[in-house]
């Protein structure tokens, strides 16, 4: 059986995605992302799955952080899902003043309005997922409450005060498959949306039309891209890499003349993952 971790505890996003995706495995809970790419990383797990992109308040830096510093792993896969996000309090809450709201910084980012309005004024305290702090609001009681989905409320026994306090509806979250030695997913019958291949490029140092010539080796071939994002290599203000999604499979042609064209101009490119997308729909119990 499959060794499946993903970012924990019980009633995380990333679960609801990881039960939505998977046909069967040994389901692991990690309380961090980093946690959980490190369990790739030795062996003690075969496959993670980490929250990538949100559709409201962006990329998740810490994933793809962590995928380029601190682990060698590939993108196996990815699924979108949606996202709704709820105010969670405890069985007892009965209107009390609620002084502390917790939750992981993108679930509050993305309920940022609904927050300064209704509550602005409640200290926010950042947990490192959406699970976790619903397990902080059951065991601290009436004065607290956290944002997260129907599945945490479930998982720890708290009520949903107010359903779907997220500023923008159409929320959804990408999550990243990924694993150390490729071995077969065993994913539900779920149609694959698009195939992607994941590519960084760092480029040799700041001249003119730089980015301009990288992008062009991707344009000319009429390789279409979907998603191209910079990050800092952590070496020094201003030096930065792209991470560029490319909306179709690695082959033998385009991609190895894209590398050649690349190096030659001294950039370097690699290979982060080739892999399935899909897009799932999971119906929220909770009414709009
Ligand atoms: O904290 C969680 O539940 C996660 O899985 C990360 C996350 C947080 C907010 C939106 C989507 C995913």
């Amino acid at each position: 059986m499959q060794r499946i971790g993903y970012l924990g505890p019980k009633g995380t996003f990333t679960k609801m995605a990881v039960d939505a995706l998977f046909e069967k495995g040994s389901f692991i809970s990690y309380d961090s992302i980093p946690a959980c790419l490190d369990a790739v990383e030795r062996g003690d797990i075969d496959t993670g799955v980490v929250p990538l992109e949100n559709a409201i308040e962006g990329s998740v830096h810490l994933t793809i952080d962590y995928l380029i510093h601190q682990v060698d792993q590939a993108v196996i896969a990815e699924m979108t899902v949606p996202i709704k996000q709820h105010l969670l309090v405890h069985p007892d809450y009965n209107g009390e003043n609620l002084t502390h709201i917790y939750s992981h910084s993108h679930a509050i980012a993305q309920c940022h309005q609904y927050l300064y309005k209704h509550y602005p004024e409640a200290e926010l305290e950042y947990t490192a997922s959406t699970g976790r702090a619903a397990e902080v609001v059951a065991s601290e009681g009436v004065h607290v409450a956290a944002i997260g989905n129907h599945l945490a409320a479930e998982e720890n026994g708290l009520k949903i005060f107010t359903p779907n306090i997220h500023d923008y509806d159409n929320n959804h979250t990408r999550f990243a498959v990924v694993q150390k030695k490729k071995q077969p997913l065993e994913v539900k019958n779920h149609p694959v949306t698009t195939q992607k291949t994941t590519v960084m490029v760092t480029l040799p140092k700041d001249f003119v039309g730089a980015l301009h010539q990288v992008l062009a080796a991707f344009a000319w071939r009429k390789m279409n891209l979907s998603k191209i994002e910079s990050r800092p290599m952590k070496t020094g203000l201003g030096n930065y890499f792209f991470l560029i999604d490319v909306d179709q499979p690695y082959d033998e042609v385009l991609f190895p003349g894209v590398k050649a064209e690349l190096e030659a101009l001294g950039c370097t490119l690699k290979l982060l993952g080739t892999y399935p997308s899909y897009n799932i729909d999971i119906p929220s119990p909770v009414c709009q």
